[in-house]
């Protein structure tokens, strides 16, 4: 059956090691042309593969630039391997009609996994004695070491990751607090504080869980940890450029802060072989990871499962559902009808063109699904079409003002 992109030519580039689950679920999805990198890839490289692929994969080291996704002619979807997708220009790609997936549950549970054991790891003061033992000291005292039992731990961004610490922390004995823009219902004990300075002054850990967006950058300066109690502990498991560095740094260098841990930072090496560089580098008390809160081979497995079906959904089937940039539609199949797509700006009097196409051509509409938002329309119709009206179709929905993408699926 002729469709305008027939399986065996969709190429899919997965990038930055994402798991071979992803790999395999398009296998068995039927897709072969699938190109896999171990790491991102230098912006110049990146801008021509990605210029080549239907169907891109990616975690957070990759930025799709509006540059790069103009230049991406063959581009259908984007797949984000992670949580965050700060790292698209998810406005270029909806304006180009390209939705962005990613995998918003899949590795919670392990970030917080990781931030409860910096916060024990933290008030007992380990990492410095750890540090210290590899050099040959020994400091066997208990002077700044504590129970987690009964201490404040402050959640900054009480979202999916940030309830599931409070619920943890909580069974370990400690009082939550959270601040989050939202009005978030508490889970447990946990108590909203009145405001993020109010969290920062009460908390013994302070934990960050906000996304990268322009209100939370460096949303933790000198004057935030300022208002930190002394000898209170900072975790930051959420983007490096929620925290001032430098600022962390003087921080714990000047003692106000007794220790802190840092998974993501404000320039990230771009693979395995290249050097990390930080102005944490050194500081015995702080405990520093190469961006893995999310990386447990469950999450990582989990998370090649859950993009990569939603891209191959999208690519068999045109479903957008918890598309994060994009109008959402939820499709049955009609495998006796012809699928057509079609993505356009959502300007007035595009419908009607579309479907005075259909009754001009005296063809059945079988079914149709509309969603819009107020950027972008997309609408699928399933037509009782042979092969040649549906690729006349799709030339003549292709040639309406303020098309951005058409195609005949099936
Ligand atoms: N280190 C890692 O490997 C790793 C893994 C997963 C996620 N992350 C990061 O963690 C972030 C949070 O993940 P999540 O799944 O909990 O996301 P989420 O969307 O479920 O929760 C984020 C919460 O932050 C709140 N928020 C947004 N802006 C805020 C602001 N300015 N002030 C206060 N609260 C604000 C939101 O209302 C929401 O409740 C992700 O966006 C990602 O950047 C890091
Ligand atoms: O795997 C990654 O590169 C990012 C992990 C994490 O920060 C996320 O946003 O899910």
């Amino acid at each position: 059956m002729k469709t305008s992109y027939p399986k065996e030519d969709i190429k899919v580039l997965l990038l930055e090691g994402v798991s071979q689950s992803a790999v395999e679920s398009f296998r068995r999805a039927g897709y072969s042309q699938i190109e896999f990198h171990e790491k991102s890839l230098p912006e110049a490289e990146l801008k021509a593969r990605i210029a080549e692929a239907h169907i891109v994969g990616i975690r957070s080291r990759s930025h799709l630039t509006k540059d790069i996704l103009e230049n991406a002619r063959r581009l259908i979807a984007v797949g984000c391997f992670c949580i965050g997708t700060n790292q698209v220009d998810l406005e270029a790609a909806r304006a180009l009609g390209v939705p962005v997936f990613n995998a918003p549950y899949s590795n919670t549970r392990s970030v917080a996994e990781l931030v409860i054991a910096e916060a024990i790891m933290l008030l007992r003061g380990i990492p410095q004695k750890n540090a210290l033992c590899h050099r040959g000291g020994w400091t066997k005292s208990a002077a700044g070491s504590f129970e987690t039992r009964d201490k404040v731990l402050g959640i900054v961004g009480y979202g999916h990751i940030g309830t599931q610490i409070g619920v943890l922390a909580e069974a370990l004995g400690m009082r939550v607090i959270f601040h989050d823009v939202e009005t978030k219902l508490s889970l447990g004990n946990a108590r909203a504080a009145s405001s993020l300075d109010d969290l920062l002054e009460r908390a013994d850990v302070v934990t960050l869980h906000v996304p990268e967006t322009p209100a939370t950058k460096l949303m933790i300066g000198a004057t935030e940890l300022a208002k930190m109690r002394k000898g209170s502990l900072l975790i930051n498991a959420s983007r490096g450029t929620v925290v001032d560095i430098d600022a962390l740094a003087a921080a714990l260098r000047s003692e106000h802060l007794a220790g802190a841990a840092v998974d993501v930072f404000p320039v990230e090496p771009k693979g395995n072989d290249d050097a990390f560089v930080s102005p944490l580098v050194g500081m015995d008390n702080v405990i520093l990871t190469p961006h893995i809160g999310g990386s447990t081979l469950e999450a990582q497995d989990n998370i090649g499962i859950e993009v990569a079906s939603k891209l191959v959904r999208y690519s068999d089937n045109g479903s957008t559902l918890s598309a994060v940039n994009f109008p959402e539609v939820t499709l049955p199949e009609h495998p006796n009808s012809r699928r057509l797509l079609h993505i356009h700006r959502n300007v007035p009097g595009v419908l009607s063109r579309i479907n005075e196409l259909f009754s001009a051509g005296n063809i059945n509409i079988d079914a149709q699904f509309l969603q819009t938002d107020p950027q972008v329309g997309y609408v699928v119709i399933d037509v009782s079409a042979d092969e040649a009206q549906a690729a006349i179709l799709k030339d003549k929905l292709a040639a309406i003002p303020g098309t951005l993408r058409s195609r005949v699926l099936y």
